[in-house]
């Protein structure tokens, strides 16, 4: 048969065992989504390995029988679908270009590498040194967060530098945690894979950032240079304050993550630009909670306490 969806299973990076939607050839299979709506005009999930080295995006996987035994590859494609899903579902974007974009994924980069990232066309997962993490396509939070990283620069286009980067970090680790959907009251980012060996801890933390380093107020800002050693103004670090703010404002009794999602998700896509402060993602949020709770209702009064809480607005 030339190329038709097929039904495969596979065991992830936890060792758990996954549906995954496969694409069958004369021959074999090939870890190709094609069920989705975004197939219509083309679109995919792809999952490729590197196969260790740093080309990308190397090979793309395939398997004779589609009982698929390479745990970061099953992972990161079954969680890209599911991010997907989400974007499509609950926000109605098809792919994080809302034209049906190919989504790509790479797994096995370089050598116990310890990071992923979004390299402005596709995702890339490393496999970590098994102590500091395990492969990072294992936890749908990482996958969502690179994938919010891809829509972030299609609509604000938040450049990543200072406060403008912190949004930009913080909406992809607001998303993560949307997509991720566990009942996880701390709010947890990269739980899955971060040290294998140690359970519990996390990378960054939305509820307490000051668990892991992070400031949870303006009063703890860190002014960093705009370097790689200062994290670019410190992007992944006073992420810690939009962040404690979206906690602040998901937790508030009778606001919903589905709400509290489609105001995040309004705020970047309709108000926010490059240059974006602080100060503006909270007017934003405040506008959009307006746009689709009304001037008075719960949401939008709750958006600017949480803001106001970690000193901003
Ligand atoms: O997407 C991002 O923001 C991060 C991308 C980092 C990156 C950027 C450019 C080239 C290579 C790597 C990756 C993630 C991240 O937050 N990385 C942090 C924390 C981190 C992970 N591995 C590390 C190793 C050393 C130091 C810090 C880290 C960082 O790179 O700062 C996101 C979710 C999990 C990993
Ligand atoms: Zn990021």
């Amino acid at each position: 048969v030339n190329h038709a969806a097929a039904t495969g299973t596979g065991t992830g990076v936890l060792g758990d065992t996954k549906t995954l939607n496969t694409d069958s050839y004369s021959g074999g299979y090939y870890l190709r989504d094609i069920t989705k709506p975004m197939y219509s005009t083309g679109g995919k999930i792809e999952t490729y390995t590197a196969n260790y080295g740093t080309a990308l995006p190397g090979t793309l996987l395939t398997d004779a029988d589609n009982v698929w035994t390479d745990r970061a590859a099953v992972d990161a494609h079954y969680y890209a679908g599911k991010t997907y899903d989400f974007y499509y579902n609950k926000l109605g974007r098809n792919s994080f270009d809302n034209r049906g974009a190919t989504l790509k994924s790479t797994v096995h980069y370089s050598r116990n590498y310890n990071n992923a990232f979004w390299n402005g066309t596709q995702m890339v997962y490393g496999d970590g040194d098994g102590s500091q993490f395990t492969s990072l396509s294992g936890a749908l939070d990482v996958v969502a967060h690179e994938i919010t990283h891809a829509v972030t620069e299609r609509t604000a286009g938040l450049v990543y530098e200072y406060q403008p980067g912190a949004l930009n970090e913080s909406f992809s680790d607001v998303l993560g945690n949307l997509v991720e959907n566990k009942n996880d009251p701390k709010w947890l980012l990269g739980e899955d894979v971060t040290t294998p060996g140690i359970a519990g801890d996390a990378l960054r933390s939305m509820s307490n950032p000051n668990e892991y380093g992070q400031p949870d107020h303006m009063n703890e800002y860190q002014n960093l240079p705009n370097t790689r050693e200062g994290d670019w103004g410190g992007v992944h670090i006073n992420s810690g304050i939009p962040n404690k703010a979206f906690y602040n404002f998901v937790t508030t009794p009778g606001i919903t993550k589905d709400n509290a999602g489609k105001i995040w998700y309004r705020a970047l896509t309709q108000y926010l630009t490059s240059y974006s402060q602080f100060i503006d993602a909270r007017n934003a949020t405040i506008q959009a909670a307006t746009d689709l709770f009304g001037a008075n209702s719960l949401e939008a009064t709750a958006v600017a306490n949480a803001w106001a809480s970690v000193g901003v607005g």
